[in-house]
């Protein structure tokens, strides 16, 4: 028997991310988008257009509204936006409660070294004293940190939390401009926006003696592609709220 066609709102689908994952979804086998909603346009048009998933590259002012308008009538949502702290995170997990069979994927990076980066800097951190964060993205960038950094953050200090890790040492004791940058959860993270880049990321650990860096590069939006695809076949089959597109790559199909 065919599997029916995925039909897939794209939220956002005017911006940089949105106009590449329409057309990756297009050319997907056993998808299509329906409704290409943005700035200005009723997200009731997914729902009109018999949407059953939707996908969200928009901003942080805006995911929470489209994603709880999403879950609210049953719609699977794949959501790239940044800008997912706990509190949000757990805004959606009180939604997804009221609907159990629907499916969110939240993943702060779809690019499948990105995942890796995360991995490796989790792995890595309780074995160094130090660990700082820099990512550094085009200047159209709206949010800082991104939510990549934010997320390699998290696991950094839940790595470290884990293994009973010290502070991180650290003499400053003047630093009226903040110079030293900002931190999530204990973790130094340092944001650089400049022409001529995409998105990119350094993790630096350091011991006495070595340091050890770890950086991925998204040198084209191309890299986010395949896993926003990934993303959209396999979100029906993971009901309530998953953060982090690793869980959805072990699965075979
Ligand atoms: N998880 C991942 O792998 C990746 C995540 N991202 C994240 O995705 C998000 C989008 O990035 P990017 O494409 O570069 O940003 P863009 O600003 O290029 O695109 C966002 C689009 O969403 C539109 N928009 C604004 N409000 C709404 C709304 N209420 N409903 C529908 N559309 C709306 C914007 O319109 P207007 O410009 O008129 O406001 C714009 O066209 C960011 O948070 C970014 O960090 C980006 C790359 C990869
Ligand atoms: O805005 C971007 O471009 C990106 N945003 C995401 C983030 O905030 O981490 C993912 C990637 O870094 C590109």
């Amino acid at each position: 028997m065919d599997t029916p066609v995925i039909n897939v709102a794209v939220f956002g689908a005017a911006g940089r991310m949105g106009r590449q994952v329409c057309d990756a979804v297009q050319r997907a086998d056993g998808m299509r988008v329906v409704a290409r909603i943005d700035v200005d346009d009723d997200p009731k048009a997914a729902l009109a257009a018999g949407a059953s998933v939707a996908v969200d590259f928009t901003n942080p002012d805006v995911v929470l509204a489209n994603l709880e308008f999403c879950v609210g009538n049953g719609i699977h949502a794949v959501v790239g936006t940044s800008g997912f702290t706990p509190d949000r995170v757990a805004r959606v997990q009180g939604w997804l409660a009221e609907h159990p069979s629907t499916g969110v994927l939240v993943a702060p990076n779809f690019s499948l070294g990105a995942v890796l980066m995360m991995k490796f800097a989790a792995q890595a951190a309780p074995l160094f004293e130090s660990v700082e964060i820099i990512e550094l993205h085009h200047p159209d960038k709206a949010d800082a940190p991104s939510g990549t950094a934010q997320r390699t953050a998290e696991l950094v200090a839940e790595a470290r939390a884990r293994a009973g890790s010290a502070a991180f040492p650290d003499a400053t004791a003047h630093d009226a401009d903040h110079h030293r940058g900002g931190t999530v959860q204990g973790v130094p993270v340092h944001s650089v926006r400049l022409c001529g880049l995409v998105a990119h990321q350094e993790v630096l650990l350091g011991a006495p003696g070595e340091t050890l860096t770890i950086r991925h590069d998204s040198l084209d939006r191309v890299s986010f592609m395949p896993g926003v695809v990934l993303g959209v076949r396999r979100v029906a089959q993971h009901p309530g709220l998953t953060v982090g597109l690793e869980h959805y790559l072990d699965e075979h199909e």
